[in-house]
């Protein structure tokens, strides 16, 4: 009897029918099998994630070209499991030519290599959303869009070719109906409508506290219609864009400058491909690293100990902040009239640090602290995160925000904060907005700013300024509780005193009480002024 088994010998090294099974694997395959990684795990994230997608390219979009962003937003119904989900902007639309691939190809994008503030960041955002959608409800995304108003409106069903990553276009058509400028979304998928903290609502309501110059239309599933004002017709500033700052550049990004720059000589390399490096600030960069200014950038490549001396010397060598053209902070007047038009509350202070860097990247901090009022007066503190204009709604617990709020001691700002509590306790609100041209966040589905030291200290010293306020203000609210406890108890036994008084001495009782009053009057003027007939009342 003859064996058909074939040795081990015969067969030939494993190696060699391990490499039989490598294949490259294309990026779209790839995030159609890790869909959490983009923010689509449970069914109302993934609507969620879905919405912040298309908002946040749409409001992009609107600020790139100078307009007021006014976004309609509308969710269906379409089974149990299923909703249709509609996003339409008033933006400047995009060409035919390119419109399949920015909807239909994953890492395809126009803002990954500036370096300026914008929302998307990484050219995944919106194609991954139409990935969901095909992969779960088997169906194309319909895109119509208008770029003048002499032109028509294409609109396109298209489907991603997981295996090339590349759009499939299953119609493309004119759309008589669609008149205005702008971009419109049609996307069916497996998601679910929830209300509450990680709703739809309560995204576009902060949505709308960082971006007071955009109005928000939403319908929900069932039927009923909300309207986000804006609380500022001016425009933000539009970002400039910028070359790298050196503070903070990493090993690996200056080493691939250093390659495919053109320049030859390295001082005027450092002059002219960073920003804030003058001719005189590259030459003392050059004598720090003891490096020949005059030497060809590709050669200080290949030598990656002069490499890390020019970085050592970026750090040693004092170079000018980032400008801070290149980003849009929301700015403290109208961070206060978002949260003011948005909540309830007693009391409110804003910080904003000066522009800082990191991975030469300029990046900062805006913060708000709100107390009182309508905010929830039970359990721990609320905390607002942002990125760039985006509200950041999953991983709070893996944020550098939370982080850098939860190293402050918040006893010291007159605040509760519970035994082994990481955050104070009572109705506060701290809401911080990180700007930056390139936000570090920890995973593709941007939910969590990385634990990056530069940023976790801004943060702290602009939520621990706000902190300072605050207490100020409880301290006042003490003060003020206090005096109106005194206040009543020396009204209560006025009249009694008096009375006794007026035996004692025979004069007039009521000139005797007349004179109390004068007194309490006197003494607590400020109190009796500022505080209303309840007990837990404040000013703003
Ligand atoms: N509504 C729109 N109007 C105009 N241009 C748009 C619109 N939506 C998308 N774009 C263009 O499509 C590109 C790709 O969008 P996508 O959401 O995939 O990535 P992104 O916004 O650049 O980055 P991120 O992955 O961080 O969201 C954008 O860079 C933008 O140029």
């Amino acid at each position: 009897m003859t064996s058909s088994k074939v040795s081990r010998e015969e067969k030939g090294p494993i190696a060699l029918e391990l490499a039989k099974k490598q294949k490259s694997i294309s990026v779209a395959e790839f995030f159609e099998k890790n869909r959490h990684m983009l923010g689509f795990d449970s069914l109302p994230r993934c609507l969620i994630t879905c919405i912040k997608e298309a908002v946040d390219n749409s409001l992009d979009a609107c600020e790139e070209s100078s307009i007021l962003p006014d976004i309609y937003i509308r969710i269906r119904k379409v089974d149990d499991k299923m909703l249709n989900i509609v996003v339409e902007d008033n933006g400047p639309g995009i060409h035919k030519d390119v419109l399949p691939r920015v909807f239909g190809k994953l890492l395809y994008g126009s803002r990954f290599h500036a370096i300026r503030q914008s929302r998307g960041q990484q050219g995944i955002g919106i194609s991954a959303a139409v990935l969901y959608g095909q992969l779960t409800s088997g169906k194309p995304a319909r895109i119509t869009s208008k770029i003048d108003s002499k032109l028509p409106a294409y609109m396109y069903d298209l489907k991603i070719d997981t295996e090339t990553n590349e759009p499939r276009i299953l119609s493309e058509r004119i759309d008589e109906f669609f008149t205005s400028k702008g971009t419109r979304i049609e996307i069916e998928m497996e998601a679910a409508y929830v209300r509450g903290r990680q709703s739809v609502l309560e995204y576009l309501k902060n949505t709308s506290i960082v971006n007071p110059h955009a109005r928000f239309t939403f319908i929900d599933p069932y039927n009923e219609r909300f309207t986000f004002e804006r609380a500022s017709d001016i425009l933000p500033k539009k970002p400039v864009e910028i070359k790298p700052h050196p503070r903070g550049i990493e090993l690996g990004t200056l080493v691939k400058m250093l390659q495919v720059t053109d320049i030859k000589k390295l001082s005027s390399f450092l002059n002219s491909e960073f920003t804030k490096v003058g001719g005189y600030t590259a030459e003392n960069i050059c004598r720090e690293a003891n490096i020949d200014p005059n030497m060809v950038p590709h050669d200080l490549s290949m030598d990656i100990e002069g490499v890390k001396r020019l970085l050592g010397a970026f750090q040693k060598i004092k170079v000018m902040s980032p400008p801070r053209d290149c980003l849009s902070p929301i700015t403290e007047d109208l961070l206060k009239k978002g949260v003011i038009q948005n909540c309830n509350i007693d009391f409110i202070a804003t910080a904003s640090r000066p522009v800082n860097a990191s991975r030469g990247n300029p990046f900062m901090v805006e913060a708000v602290i709100a107390f009182g009022g309508d905010i929830e007066r039970e359990g721990k503190a609320d905390i607002i995160r942002f990125a760039n204009r985006v509200p950041l709604m999953y991983q709070q617990g893996a944020c550098a925000i939370t982080h850098a709020i939860e190293r402050i001691n918040w006893k010291h700002y007159n605040m509760e904060q519970p035994k082994n509590a990481k955050l104070p306790s009572g109705p506060i609100m701290v809401l911080v907005h990180i700007a930056s041209t390139n936000v570090p966040f920890t995973s593709e589905s941007k939910d969590a700013v990385a634990d990056i030291p530069e940023i976790m200290d801004d943060v702290e010293l602009a939520v621990r300024q706000c902190a300072r306020e605050l207490s100020r203000f409880l301290s006042e609210q003490k003060k003020a509780l206090e005096a109106r406890k005194k206040i009543r108890i020396f009204e209560s036994y006025t009249k009694e005193v008096a009375n006794a008084l007026s035996v004692l001495t025979g004069k007039d009782e009521a000139h005797i009480e007349a004179r109390f009053l004068d007194i309490l009057n006197k003494k607590y003027s400020k109190f009796i002024e500022e505080i209303p007939a309840e007990d837990n009342a404040g000013g703003e």
